[in-house]
């Protein structure tokens, strides 16, 4: 298991990560999700070793990752794919990586099969595709048969097929047991392969639960409507009624109507009373990429002049920043009421339900989300650079208890101990075992 607690990162003036504390649990694949400069390399950065956290600190399986004993057997990472001697064969680049660590060359072979790269092992690595390099650094992940891997954006530059072996790839690990920790910015990727999110803006913990609490806590259901385009008055009259009636509209565009705050068959009520007709009255779920745009909005450092957010979003006065989320309180800004489900409050505990022992109920950035609790109420890493008026809704949520069946249906393993270096079970992916089959590799 991974846990951070209070992690903080400063360079100089700039705060790259905030009081984080969360843990990541072996079992299942969690995905590490935030906007550019967010936080995510820097956070496994501190995870790895490779940055000392100003305040705060981080562990594996207990301990601090310069600590840990044979540190490259338990733990696999890719952070950076380029991060290799150009001038090296494949083989070679693994081979030096697995004599620093005691691995036995006859590993380095096996994983250049399970990432499909042994007909290319002995080519330079620096004529290697984007695509090849990224094997070439899962391969290195696995080295060890690591019982914790992290991946910082392991499908950067995969071609579809490379993709899916990826997220079998991943669920496999996780399926094993081991703690898989992998960030990316592929919305729908994420959905079909982790079962466990871990969300920061600016540095500080969004959310931290499940992937379908996520999406439910963070997007309403929607009915989308359509009225003849022959006749826009229908569509305004419509219009008219159901905002009337208290439904929330936004157009779409491709001319539909985004309606929320009404069931499906007041809304035919509606239309049918005001003799307009539907040529479409369908339910609709948020996707993964919507409740991750509406609970990140408002840290999102980097943002074209010229993007609209597919009209989701009300309209900014120019040079405006919109406000990070708060819990209790949701997204301002955004059209789509919270959802009706959690009594108006998009990230309350469901009724009745009361926060887990050692849970914080502290205000919008203490304990956010489903984190555990803050080991202190003053930020060991100094004051919030990004704080804000407290919240006066309800403490924080954490609607996805651990150990819940995940999307991808695999049940968390229980947690096991660190593996001695030498008394390993065989590799799964070696050849006693038959690996996923990885894509072909273009000749
Ligand atoms: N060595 C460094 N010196 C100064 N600032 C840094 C350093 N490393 C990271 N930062 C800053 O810290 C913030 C977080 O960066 P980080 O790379 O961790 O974000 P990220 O979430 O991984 O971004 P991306 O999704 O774009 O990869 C950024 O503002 C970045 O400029």
């Amino acid at each position: 298991m991974i846990e951070a607690v209070g992690l903080t990162k400063r360079y100089g003036d700039k705060t790259a990560v905030y009081n984080l504390s969360f843990q990541v649990r072996p079992g299942s694949v969690t995905g590490f999700l935030g906007p550019n400069g967010s936080g995510k390399s820097t956070t496994m950065r501190m995870i790895l070793g490779l940055d000392n956290p100003t305040s705060g600190q981080v562990t594996i399986g207990g301990y601090p990752y310069r600590r840990l004993p044979n540190a490259p057997r338990q733990v696999g990472a890719l952070l950076d794919a380029k991060a290799v001697h150009g001038g090296r064969h494949a083989r070679n680049h693994l081979l030096s990586l697995a004599q620093l660590s005691g691995i036995p060359a006859r590993r380095v072979d096996e994983v250049l099969g399970v990432v499909g790269l042994q007909d290319v092992a002995r080519r330079r690595s620096k004529g290697f595709s984007l695509g090849m390099g990224q094997r070439l650094g899962i391969a290195a992940a696995l080295l060890g048969d690591p019982q914790v891997l992290l991946f910082d954006e392991p499908v950067n530059g995969l071609d579809p097929e490379g993709i899916l072996w990826v997220r079998n790839l991943m669920k496999s690990l996780a399926a094993e047991g081991r703690t898989v920790f992998v960030s990316s910015h592929l919305m729908s990727e994420m959905a079909l392969t982790a079962d466990h999110l871990i969300v920061i803006g600016r540095g500080q913990l969004l959310a931290d639960m499940s992937i379908r609490d996520f999406i439910s806590a963070n997007s309403a259901d929607f009915a989308r409507v359509r009225t003849p385009e022959t006749d826009p008055q229908q569509r305004e009259k419509l219009t008219a009624a159901l905002t009337e009636a208290g439904g929330h509209v936004l157009p779409e565009l491709d001319g539909a109507l985004r309606v929320t705050g009404l069931p499906l068959p007041r809304i035919s009520d509606l239309a049918h009373s005001s003799d307009v007709r539907l040529w479409e009255l369908s339910p609709h779920q948020a996707s993964l990429e919507e409740a991750y745009m509406r609970m990140t909005q408002g840290a999102v450092d980097y943002r074209s002049t010229i993007d609209e957010k597919a009209g989701l979003q009300q309209p900014l006065p120019p040079g405006v920043q919109p406000p990070m989320p708060v819990p209790g309180q949701g997204q301002p800004g955004w059209y789509a009421p919270p959802s009706p489900q959690q009594g108006g409050q998009p990230f309350a505990m469901p009724q009745g339900q009361p926060l887990p022992q050692g849970q914080a109920a502290a205000g919008p950035y203490g304990a956010p989300y489903g984190a555990p609790a803050a080991p202190a109420a003053q930020a060991p890493g100094g004051p919030n650079p990004y704080a804000q008026p407290a919240a006066s809704g309800p403490g924080p949520a954490r609607p996805g208890a651990r150990g819940s069946r995940g999307p991808c249906g695999l049940g968390r393993a229980p947690q096991r101990p660190l593996r001695p270096p030498r008394s390993r079970a065989p590799h799964p992916h070696s050849p006693s075992r038959p690996p996923p089959r990885p894509p072909p590799l273009p000749t």
